[in-house]
């Protein structure tokens, strides 16, 4: 499947139906009261999170959406019909903004969350709606209100547990093709990985969802390589995992591109918990392991040693993860109960 983060649409609420002025007649003659009836609401164009989607590819086919208009009213008190809503269909973890680019509109971040983009306008009373005592046979209804169009965004920030770091070729595809059920392209040379890939990761019984980022190489954040654009996806985990290639020469300063990296992105993510995994260790005998293993635990405390080609200590390095994400799903639980109200 295609992937697509950003996607610009434009949209479009109904615009009410007329209300109608009409009277009571019978072969053309008008004899009696009113009886125009209101015009029909808009649609409204809404946003919905559903499930199975990870990207916003639809929406580079299709960019316009437009809700129907509502029917004016009509004669003998008949309401016109209402103009039917639409639903953006987006995948979990969209965000929507205003025009700007900036101001986020909603966070659609659970299956079924929906949102109303756009109202549309009201129908307009036909007379019958002002017929009064003394004004029996008004000769006057109300437009329809017009509907609304707006330019907004959508971002797909992806909703992961746990989300893959390290310099392109540091063997991260490798491990979550090991370790889920994902299926990403691996190759031996960097940029393998274009877009993210997600994978469900299963470790003592429990499952995770592990996600799969292009490599990041120093200066990403002004744009080299594919940039750091990818973080986004990432932002949302609970945990980090960040994977430094073993048989590079120089270990710590491996580690040290990937976190200048996540600073100068900004926000939480270099201060979101991390684990630090030293891999391609079936390629090193003893003497390099201990080397490089030193090297790394002198600059990013403590670490575990993996192979995703020979599997050693992949279940080491799953349950430190899983540990992590449990930790932080009951802090979030913790935060839900402080937020209820108290109850003896
Ligand atoms: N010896 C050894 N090689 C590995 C291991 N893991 C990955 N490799 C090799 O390293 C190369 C890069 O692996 P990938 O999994 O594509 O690396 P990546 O981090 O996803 O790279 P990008 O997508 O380019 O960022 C491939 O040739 C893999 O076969 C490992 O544990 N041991
Ligand atoms: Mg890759």
């Amino acid at each position: 499947m295609k992937f697509l983060d950003l996607a610009r649409v434009t949209i479009r609420s109904g615009s009410g139906g007329n209300g109608c002025i009409s009277f009571r007649r019978e072969k053309f003659i008008e004899y009696g009261g009113p009886d125009g009836g209101d015009g029909g609401d808009g649609g409204d164009v809404w946003a919905e999170a559903v499930e199975g989607l990870n990207t916003l590819i639809d929406f580079r086919y299709q960019q316009h959406f437009f809700a129907k208009n509502g029917q004016p009213g009509m004669g003998r008190q008949r309401t016109g019909k209402d103009g039917d809503d639409i639903v953006l269909r987006v995948p979990v973890g969209t965000e929507i903004l205003d025009e700007d680019e900036e101001t986020v509109i909603a966070d659609l971040t659970e299956v079924g969350q929906r949102v109303c983009l756009a109202r549309g306008g009201n129908g307009g009373f036909g007379n019958l709606h002002f017929k009064s005592s003394t004004n029996q046979a008004p000769r006057r209804a109300n437009p329809g209100q017009p509907g609304v169009e707006r330019e907004i965004w959508l971002r797909l920030k992806l909703i992961a547990d746990a989300g893959l770091l390290g310099l392109p070729n540091a063997g991260k595809s490798t491990f979550l093709a090991a370790t889920s059920n994902a299926r990403p392209k691996i190759a031996d040379y960097p940029f393998t990985t274009l877009h993210p890939n997600l994978g469900v990761v299963g470790v003592d019984g429990a499952e995770f969802v592990m996600a799969d980022i292009p490599g990041l190489i120093e200066g990403a954040h002004e744009g080299r390589g594919i940039g750091d654009r990818f973080l986004g996806h990432v932002e949302r985990c609970s945990v980090l995992l960040h994977l430094v290639d073993g048989t590079s020469e120089d270990v710590a300063a491996d580690w040290q591109t990937i976190i200048t990296e996540l600073e100068a992105y900004g926000g939480e993510l270099a201060f979101k918990p991390r684990i630090t995994a030293l891999n391609k260790i079936d390629a090193l005998d003893d003497e390099e392991r201990a080397e490089r293993i030193a090297a790394l635990e002198a600059v990013a405390g403590p670490v575990l040693a993996m192979s995703g080609v020979s599997r050693e200590g992949l279940t080491e390095v799953l349950r430190a993860v899983r540990a992590k994400i449990e930790k932080d799903r009951k802090l979030a639980r913790d935060a839900d109960k402080e937020d209820e109200p108290w109850r003896p």
